[in-house]
């Protein structure tokens, strides 16, 4: 799959006016491949020696300019199979410009998208055309690299080098932070900022590029070396103002990496130190940052995102999915509410059922405030607002059921109530509606126990607030079908979330992960680690928030709720401490209660209780536990692994009883479900950063201490005596899918 993307060609094709026009083509987002490279240089290079030709165009096929470098080449390198970038470099051979400094001009022709290395080569034509829709960006950062293109084909196609090119375009604020955010800017922006010289419709864009590459070989037109434009640039004082105040942004919003503050450095040395100074520190950057273990886990996750759409034996049977015109959403809670919102938002026309008038305002309400906080922030206008509200119909019975295609039931966790709700929907909905729940811990085949439809049940497991949250863990039992599965997918992509397909148990994927993260922090506070230090450390480890920050977020209702759930299925492997139950007795539920594990002022700023101690203290006691004078003193190191190992070794088990169908899916389902660092690479991708041995040791070391909640599972213990990677697949998985 990934190896069908290095392929690619270019194409030249000389017109009558003399100008050749050279189209790049490798499907599906002419990523430059080794092959498309050459083949440009070759290209490039019969264009510059044929008498009949008196400048270049260089477009992308199908509407595509180029999605940038072939990102499997960087995984390549990553896994050593490859020792790219050339050992060999020069110099001499950036010297040796091969666009930029051509004796013919050239004129980049962009349309869709120039993002990466794909930008790079337009902007070291002489001049950019592009179409108002085409997106334009150096997105490399998301991938834990520095634009820095020609370090990377410095055989083929060399000196192409972003970090220095954008700024001398676009200005060093503008620039910094375009590659800083990764964002991209459309045709009419990228003009005023003048990365690109025109705006024009798609069908005019070759046209009029090719005039403007004539107009510069015949003087009409400047023919400009972006690389030595100085006009956009700040003085240097200036300058060192900017860099510092991107030093103190990037260093906050992102502590533990180091990959944007080398951005910095290298932009700053090209300033100070003039461009061909700057081009070597950054081939020097990017050959050490494409081996980091931050750039292997970023590109991982890259791929990994791709492939959850890729389920064998669903989405490789040739099923289009069916089309979607009609929602109706059970349950104008906070969940209900959210997915309302969602769904709306991607215009879908929703039904909003409630059992009464009352709760049922309610719910319209909670969506409008939804829709409020975006118009606030100016995601939306006040006519967008009203349009998308328009699309929402609130409803206190099943009359107008009759002609939805999908059912989304987003009431309380209550399975009786949820087994009639699914009768009902039986008798209400036309035979081909799918009926989804988004419980988030039942088991389907006893939500769908007292129906024949059980081949159109499926979970639709959204995350609060379910209009932000990108991951959708679609949930699917032996009974239901593909089409179905196919059909909630892509529903799922056109409300932009990130669809992960797992097989049914109680907690699916996410809630199984997550319950021993919350657990361990429980054991570990009553044998006498600080509760405040374990949220310090495991937020400075990368997570959004501590879990004891999120339990108050979450509310204690939800979370012993969830909890009675896994002590009825895996007693064996809970730790039962009473901490929360004592807490809510005493009216501390969480940051709607303004008190939970810290205080909340009215601006809902947390700060730590001393109060708590007693509680600590008293379920300390009922537990029987005794405060452990070595975890007392834990290190930072032991924190964390004392907290996601037993979250590692769940992921395991759900991998091995076949919930999740590759272990790239659950790294996926912990970063967008539970908030893993992306730059560890996800929750199996870290653990076999460790191998399997070490964390089976220590687990092993622990259960011994402080019981079978550590117990390493049978999986685990498998992969260790065998030396074997985690995520290496599984051969004979009970597959519950
Ligand atoms: C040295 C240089 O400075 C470094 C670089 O240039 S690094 C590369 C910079 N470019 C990027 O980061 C862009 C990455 N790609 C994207 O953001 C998105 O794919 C896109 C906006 C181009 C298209 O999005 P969308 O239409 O939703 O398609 P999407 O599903 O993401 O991609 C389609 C396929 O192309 C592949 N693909 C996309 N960009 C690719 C790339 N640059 N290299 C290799 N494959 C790529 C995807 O893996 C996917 O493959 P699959 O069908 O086998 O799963």
């Amino acid at each position: 799959m990934k190896g069908s993307r290095t392929k690619g060609t270019t194409t030249i094709e000389v017109g009558a006016h003399g100008v050749a026009l050279i189209t790049i083509i490798n499907p599906p987002v002419n990523s430059l491949s080794s092959d498309v490279l050459s083949s440009l240089k070759d290209s490039y290079e019969q264009a510059l020696r044929r008498d009949d030709v008196k400048a270049i165009v260089i477009t992308g096929a199908k509407g595509k300019f180029s999605g940038g470098a072939d990102i499997s080449a960087f995984e390549k390198v990553q896994e050593g199979k490859v020792n790219e970038p050339a050992p060999d470099f020069k110099l001499s051979e950036v010297l040796g410009d091969t666009l930029e400094a051509a004796k013919k001009p050239s004129v980049a022709a962009i349309d869709g998208l120039a993002l990466g290395g794909g930008l790079e080569v337009a902007m070291a034509c002489h001049a950019r055309i592009s179409t108002p829709t085409a997106r334009l960006g150096l997105p490399e950062l998301q991938l834990g690299l520095i634009p820095g293109f020609g370090a990377m084909n410095s055989r083929t196609f060399d000196s192409i080098y972003g970090t220095q090119r954008l700024p001398r375009l676009v200005g060093i604020a503008k620039a910094l932070e375009m590659m800083l955010t990764s964002k991209t800017v459309k045709g009419e922006e990228a003009h005023a900022l003048g990365l690109v010289d025109a705006v024009v419709p798609p069908n005019e864009l070759v046209s009029a590029a090719c005039q403007w590459a004539l107009d510069i070989s015949e003087c009409r037109r400047p023919w400009i070396a972006s690389l030595y434009k100085t006009e956009k640039l700040d003085s240097l004082g200036e300058a060192r103002e900017i860099f510092k105040f991107a030093r103190a942004q990037a260093q906050k919003q992102a502590p533990n990496l180091i990959h944007p503050l080398v951005c910095i450095d290298v932009v700053e040395h090209g300033i100070v130190s003039g461009p061909r100074a700057g081009l070597y520190k950054e081939f020097e950057s990017f050959q050490e940052l494409v081996r980091s273990y931050i750039s292997k886990s970023l590109v991982h996750i890259f791929f990994s995102l791709r492939g959850t759409t890729k389920i064998p034996g669903i989405t490789d049977l040739g099923l289009v999915p069916r089309q979607v015109k009609k929602v109706a959403v059970l349950g104008g809670g906070l969940m209900g509410s959210g997915i309302a919102t969602a769904l709306i938002l991607s215009n879908y026309p929703v039904i909003l059922k409630e059992v009464n008038d009352q709760f049922m305002q309610a719910g319209i309400g909670r969506v409008r405030a939804n829709l409020q906080s975006r118009v606030k922030k100016g995601k939306m206008t006040q006519e967008e607002f009203e349009k998308t509200l328009s699309l929402l119909k609130g409803s206190h019975d099943y009359e107008s059921f009759i002609d939805v295609d999908m059912v989304i039931e987003a009431v309380i966790e209550n399975v009786s109530l949820k087994q009639q709700i699914f009768s009902d929907l039986e008798k209400y909905c036309p035979p081909h509606c799918i009926l989804a729940s988004n419980t988030s811990t039942i088991d389907l085949n006893l939500i769908g126990k007292q129906t024949k439809s059980q081949d159109r049940i499926i979970g639709a497991h959204f995350f609060s607030p379910a209009h932000v949250m990108p991951l959708l863990e679609i949930v699917r039992t032996k009974q239901t079908s593909p089409q179905v599965i196919v059909d909630l997918m892509d529903v799922g992509k056109k409300i932009r979330k990130t669809p992960v397909v797992v097989g049914n148990c109680t907690g699916f994927a996410v809630n199984r992960m997550f319950f021993p993260y919350t657990q361990a922090a429980i054991l570990l506070v009553e044998h006498g680690v600080d509760l405040y230090e374990i949220d310090r450390v495991i937020t400075k480890f990368g997570m959004p928030m501590g879990p004891f920050r999120l339990a108050d977020l979450v509310g204690f209702g939800v979370a012993i709720a969830t909890g009675m759930q896994f002590v009825e299925n895996f007693a064996e492997r809970t730790y039962k401490s009473l901490l929360l139950p004592l807490m809510q007795e005493d009216k501390r539920g969480g940051e709607t209660t303004r008190k939970g594990f810290y205080l909340y002022d009215d601006r809902r700023k947390a700060k730590p209780d001393p109060e708590l101690r007693k509680y600590i203290e008293k379920a300390r006691s009922i537990s029987g536990v005794a405060v452990d004078p070595k975890l007392a003193r834990l290190p930072e190191k032991d924190i964390v692994e004392m907290i996601f190992f037993p979250v590692v070794n769940e992921a395991c088990r759900v991998f091995a009883e076949g919930i999740a169908v590759k272990a790239a899916d659950l790294d996926i389902a912990s970063v967008m479900g539970m908030g893993f660092p992306p730059y560890r690479g996800g929750i199996m991708f870290w653990a076999d950063s460790f191998g399997s041995k070490y964390i089976y040791s220590r687990l092993e070391e622990w259960s011994k201490t402080y019981g079978e909640f550590f117990e390493p599972c049978a999986f685990l213990a498998e992969r260790s005596a065998k030396g074997a990677p985690l995520s290496s697949p599984v051969d004979h998985a009970t597959s519950r899918l």
